[in-house]
């Protein structure tokens, strides 16, 4: 593996912008990644997740997908990680390779959740089995329980690891359980593992056990407040941090009452960006008017600490 910038800060989940008749419009992503490295000074984007609706989309579209991010957010983009998790084996290989191909900054794997494993040797025998298509490229374990089911903790998955899997260099933690997160930290200070947090509304938190940076959807358009919380958790000035938190916490705790998801970020995204998102694919179904307008009035009634 070539020496690379370590991964840590905001990482953009990106979604996955759709076409009125719901094809991926591709075109969209150049505006996109300037949208975020200018407006909301994120540098790092994970790519066919949860957020970009990635276990919807076919193969052929999720490589479509990865290429453009690669080719657009190159000279601009930090890290361009690619999830190339799926539930068939052989297709998790195809995309694993196809991201080595393209030259992605790094893969991700979630846990198959049709067919759950449910020890760790099992997990760890198809993530060795990916990341092996893949063997110049960092991979990242993708942990997302309230969506897999899979709740191997991440503490015990990662004893021993690296030996079977050279490229692993570290966690989407996307679980509220931060005593499991802190453990992991903990036990692998030695190592040079990169901890990237995935619950926005409580990131504050796992930065402070140790979590080196974050993927999440609201740094599409929340980036850049949520840059100065990371700012000023540095300095330190938690009592500034934690008014950065309590305000991304106040929107997300409206709109997770009103009802929440994917279909949801596209809509905000696109009111917040001006960068039309489109509906989201079936079974999810976009989000209402009432909603956004909702929405909308809740964060424009939000005054951040700098002002804007
Ligand atoms: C369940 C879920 O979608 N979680 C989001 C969060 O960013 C989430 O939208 C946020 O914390 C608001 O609840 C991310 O962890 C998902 C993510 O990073 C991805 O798109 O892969």
């Amino acid at each position: 593996m070539t020496s690379r910038k370590k991964l840590q800060g905001l990482v953009a989940a990106t979604i996955t912008p759709m076409t009125p008749d719901g094809q991926i419009n591709l075109p969209v992503i150049r505006q996109y990644v300037d949208y975020l490295v200018n407006k909301q000074t994120v540098k790092n984007v994970f790519v066919n997740g949860t957020t970009g609706e990635g276990l919807s989309l076919s193969i052929q579209e999720r490589k479509q997908l990865a290429e453009e991010w690669v080719c657009q957010g190159k000279d601009k983009l930090d890290h361009v990680i690619i999830h190339v998790g799926a539930l068939s084996l052989p297709e998790s290989q195809e995309l694993a390779r196809h991201a080595a191909a393209i030259g992605a900054g790094g893969i991700a794997v979630i846990a198959p959740f049709f067919f759950k494993p449910t020890k760790k040797d099992e997990l760890v025998s198809l993530l060795q089995k990916v990341t092996s298509e893949a063997p110049d490229v960092p991979f990242y374990y993708y942990h997302i329980p309230s969506l897999t089911g899979v709740k191997i903790r991440v503490e015990e998955l990662l004893e021993g690891i690296k030996e079977r899997i050279p490229t692993f260099q570290g966690v989407k933690f996307s679980d509220t359980d931060l005593l499991d997160l802190a453990q992991c930290v903990h036990k692998n200070e030695a190592q040079q593992l990169e901890f990237l947090y995935g619950v926005d509304e409580q990131l504050l938190g796992a930065l402070a056990v140790g979590a080196n940076g974050a993927v999440g959807s609201t740094y599409n358009y929340l980036g850049r407040q949520t840059n100065l919380m990371l700012e000023a958790f540095a300095k330190p000035d938690l009592a500034l941090a934690r008014k950065y938190q309590f305000l991304t916490g106040e929107f997300l705790n409206f709109v997770i009452k009103l009802g929440f998801g994917v279909a949801q970020t596209k809509a905000v995204m696109t009111f917040v960006s001006g960068i039309p998102m489109g509906p989201p694919r079936l079974p999810l179904l976009g989000a209402s008017e009432e909603f956004i307008a909702k929405a909308k009035a809740k964060l424009d009634s939000i005054v951040w600490p700098d002002g804007n």
